[in-house]
């Protein structure tokens, strides 16, 4: 099967800093593969430069002609003395049909929300908003960087629910970046754990158990309480230069000493 989106040997800097770092990466039709990683360590920046938003320092990038990606941000900030409505949203950038855009919001879990004003929304109709204007593009891969920022557990358990479903339906892929451990674990086909470079990747599984990956989360996926809580036991020489925020948890090196950073 032809891979949708290929990554070799990318790295990206930001002035004198490396932010990636020979990054492989690779993603199939159908697949959900979500990227993990401390603050910094490079994400997002992962996510734009597979969509050929972030200038390369080397390495390719490959994209499956005609490929559509369903794109939606960690941040869009929308001005909130404009007035704009759902509906208008939905037909930005390509004008859609009334139905269209009913049956997104329908889909999403949004149904009568055409009329209200974007600026109005809670946080999490404003991620289904988004989602709903992703779908219209018929993506062939959904890319969704932290979709569940700011939605209390029940909401991202129920967003991560409608993105399985989704892709049941439809068939797309979905590329996500996500700081929900436990919902991760459960909802992905595959995981990358990333912190400049990647530290591990595979199934849920096999990256639960991966020493690097408790390096860096602790010995559980105990959600957010994990992230600030690992093994620190990386050689900060090796780091130098790495560009990613230095108070983050590193990826295993030798030496080894506990820290909490609750
Ligand atoms: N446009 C830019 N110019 C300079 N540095 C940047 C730029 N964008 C990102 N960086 C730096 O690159 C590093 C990685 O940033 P990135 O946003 O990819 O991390 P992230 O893993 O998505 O973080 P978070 O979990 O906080 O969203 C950080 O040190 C960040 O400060």
């Amino acid at each position: 099967m032809i891979p949708l989106i290929t990554a070799s040997g990318l790295s990206v800097r930001h002035g004198d800093a490396e932010v990636l770092s020979q990054v492989d990466f690779t993603i199939a039709p159908g697949e959900i593969v979500t990227v993990v990683g401390p603050n910094g360590s490079g994400k997002s920046t992962l996510i734009r430069a597979l969509i050929g938003l972030e200038p390369m320092a080397s390495g390719t990038v490959t994209r499956r002609e005609d490929l559509v990606i369903g794109y939606v941000p960690q941040k869009l900030h929308i001005d909130p003395s404009l007035p704009m409505t759902v509906r208008r949203f939905l037909s930005l950038p390509r004008r859609v049909d009334d139905a269209s855009a009913e049956a997104a919001l329908l889909r999403t879990g949004v149904p009568g929300l055409g009329g209200r004003q974007i600026a109005r929304l809670s946080g999490g109709q404003f991620q289904r908003v988004l989602l709903a204007r992703a779908l219209l593009a018929r993506p062939d891969i959904l890319i969704l960087d932290e979709p569940t920022q700011g939605l209390d557990q029940p909401g991202t358990a129920a967003f991560y629910k409608l993105i399985e479903e989704v892709r049941g339906e439809t068939g797309s892929a979905v590329l996500m970046v996500s700081h929900d451990l436990h919902v991760v674990m459960s909802a992905s086909d595959r995981v990358i754990c990333l912190n400049g470079h990647v530290c591990c990747a595979g199934t849920p599984r096999v990256v639960s158990e991966a020493p690097e990956y408790r390096a860096l989360f602790g010995l559980g996926t105990g959600g957010a309480f994990a992230l600030y809580r690992h093994v620190h036991d990386h050689d900060h020489e090796a780091d130098e230069g790495h560009g990613h925020d230095p108070s983050a948890p590193h990826c295993a090196h030798p030496h080894s000493h506990e820290h909490d950073h609750a």
